[in-house]
């Protein structure tokens, strides 16, 4: 409930469109119950008056039909109003758990399974832009409308009131809490399972390829029919709870039925109510517990909100890599960057990197070798600032990291990274990342200095050439290449390159080599590599071995 609260400021937002749709699905309701009501004691009224005389039809049916019209519109509203402020409320969530997220993750956290990342940002997002909808406005809804029943009985049938009461006070408080209490960890723990369903799925996906060809596919199988299974009994004892919360609210509403039929027999027989009053109230009750079957759908998803609301925000509150300055400073255009004394290991692991200290000039190409494992990517991922360094520290100019923005870093510096994405889209759209405004001859520039440019003008529709899922319809060199493109065509001062040549083949990779000195002229260039790298590519060479420098 606590972490449910964290969004109340989200729903606050919305918190007009919310209370039109409560009012509009309570006018429903109420339109409801009073049609069943009126249809009741006008038919009752009818079939008592020999030949209708002396009773006024006109009014009767004049207000079952402006009901029932009412009831219409007041749904059609209630859906309009109440869906458009969920999906608005989507984005919303959607934004408030990005923002959050990005600080929190740079440095790829061996802890975080992506199945698992996936199922919060959809299904328990889905989840919980639905709390209002499905739980909490009919939740709310039934009390006030089972409320005005308990009152309206009050007043015509006293003796009915306290049985109907009862049950409602039952089937709306006490039914929701017991199976909330029941339910809370059947549903904790099937939203995880569910999660490790995702990842098993999308595990088998990835790696199916290789499953088949090592043989290891029954293994993978057996895996994923164990997660199936522990979900689907999961599944399963939360419908068993759901299914016996609904048996409790019918019965409850067969009892106050009961009531209120016992109560009004013996009102008639006292004369103290007529007939057709009866016959309405009872409609209106059995209406009335209409309302009250939604509880337990709501609550079963209020239950789930609650879950997903907890799994968003442990994944929110997560702490912040690294702290963003009070007064940031710009970052200075043409400064050297300075590696002093810089020691680092990931947290709760021994150290990679011993006591690294080096300066790049403005405009110097510097290449870093070494074994695989020897802390190159790590220096990189520091030089972003995505971690702090236990000890030393690295300067832009004179003004140490910690002074910049994150996002000015980012800007400052363009990566290609060792496992790049390429994105569902266009060729084109994949290099507009790289820089939102660039022209039609830039991106063309770009293609050419990554040996692409060939390629893509071959292809019939050029640049609006789709590349599919993870660039799939591109081989492994050309999706590298389009990846470099994308960071050659950033207007960053300095370029960061992980393993640029990384699956391209060795003609292709000499002559990236050999455009990299005019692909990067002006800009700073820290290029980590095993490849072996002809002469004149780069100034200056370092090795990284085993975490230190030689
Ligand atoms: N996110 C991480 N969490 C924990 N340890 C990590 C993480 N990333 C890398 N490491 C460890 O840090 C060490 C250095 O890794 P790094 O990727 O920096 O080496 P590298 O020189 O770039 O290797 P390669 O050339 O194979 O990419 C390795 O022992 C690696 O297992």
């Amino acid at each position: 409930m606590k972490a449910l609260l964290t969004f109340l400021p989200l729903f606050r937002q919305r918190s007009g469109a919310l209370l039109l749709a409560l009012i509009l699905s309570l006018a429903t309701l109420l339109a409801g119950v009073s049609l069943l009501g009126t249809s009741g004691w006008f038919i009752t009224a009818t079939a008592l008056t020999t030949a209708g005389l002396g009773f006024n039809l006109f009014v009767p049916s004049a207000m079952v039909r402006g009901l029932s019209f009412i009831r219409i519109l007041a749904r059609y509203g209630e859906r309009l109003v109440g869906h458009n402020a969920t999906l608005r409320l989507l984005s919303d969530l959607r934004g408030w758990l990005f923002a959050r997220l990005f600080p929190r993750l740079p440095l790829p956290d061996r802890s975080l399974r992506h199945g698992d990342l996936v199922s919060r940002l959809t299904a328990d997002i889905d989840a919980l832009d639905t709390a209002f909808l499905v739980a909490i406005g009919p939740l709310a809804a039934a009390m006030v409308v089972g409320t005005a029943m308990t009152v309206i009985l009050a007043i015509f049938l006293p003796g009915a009131a306290l049985p109907y009461g009862l049950a409602l006070a039952l089937a709306g408080l006490a039914v929701p809490t017991t199976m909330v209490l029941l339910g809370r960890k059947a549903g904790r723990d099937s939203v995880a399972a569910r999660a490790d369903l995702r990842m098993e799925v999308l595990d088998g996906i990835n790696g199916h390829a290789d499953l088949i060809l090592l043989g290891a596919l029954g293994n993978a199988a057996g895996k994923f029919e164990a997660a199936g299974q522990h979900a689907s009994r999961l599944h399963l004892r939360l419908g068993a709870i759901t299914s016996l919360g609904g048996l409790t609210v019918q019965m409850l509403a067969a009892g106050a039925l009961i009531g209120t039929l016992w109560a009004g027999l013996v009102a008639l027989e006292a004369g103290q109510i007529d007939g057709p009053l009866m016959a309405g109230l009872l409609l209106a009750v059995l209406g009335s517990f209409e309302v009250t079957s939604l509880i337990v759908r709501s609550t079963s998803k209020a239950t789930q909100a609650m879950a997903a609301a907890e799994r968003l925000v442990a994944l929110a509150e997560l702490p912040p890599t690294v702290a963003e300055p009070a007064a940031p400073l710009a970052i200075p255009g043409n400064a050297p960057i300075r590696f002093e004394a810089v020691s680092f290991g990931y947290p709760g692991l021994p150290p990679v990197l011993h006591d690294i200290s080096f300066t790049v000039a403005p405009g110097e190409r510097l290449a870093i070798a070494g074994p695989s494992g020897g802390g190159k990517t790590t220096l990189l991922r520091l030089l972003l600032r995505f971690a702090d360094p236990q000890a030393g520290g690295i300067r832009i100019g004179e003004s140490a990291l910690p002074a910049f923005r994150s996002d000015d870093i980012h800007r400052h510096m363009a990566l290609l990274s060792q496992d790049s994405p390429v994105f569902i889209d266009t060729i084109r759209n994949n290099l507009l990342i790289g820089r939102a405004d660039a022209s039609e001859e830039e991106l063309w520039a770009a293609l050419g200095k990554a040996q692409l440019a060939q390629h893509v003008s071959a292809l019939p529709k050029g640049l609006d050439t789709l590349v599919g899922e993870a660039g799939r319809t591109l081989s492994a060199g050309q999706a590298r290449r389009l990846c470099l493109a994308r960071a050659l065509l950033s207007n960053a001062p300095v370029l960061l390159l992980d393993e640029p040549t990384n699956a391209l083949d060795r003609e292709t990779e000499e002559a990236f080599f050999k455009v990299l000195a005019s692909a990067s002229q002006g800009r700073t260039v820290i290029m980590v590599t095993h490849a072996a790298i002809p002469e004149g590519t780069v100034d200056r060479v370092l090795t990284l071995d085993n975490g230190r420098l030689d």
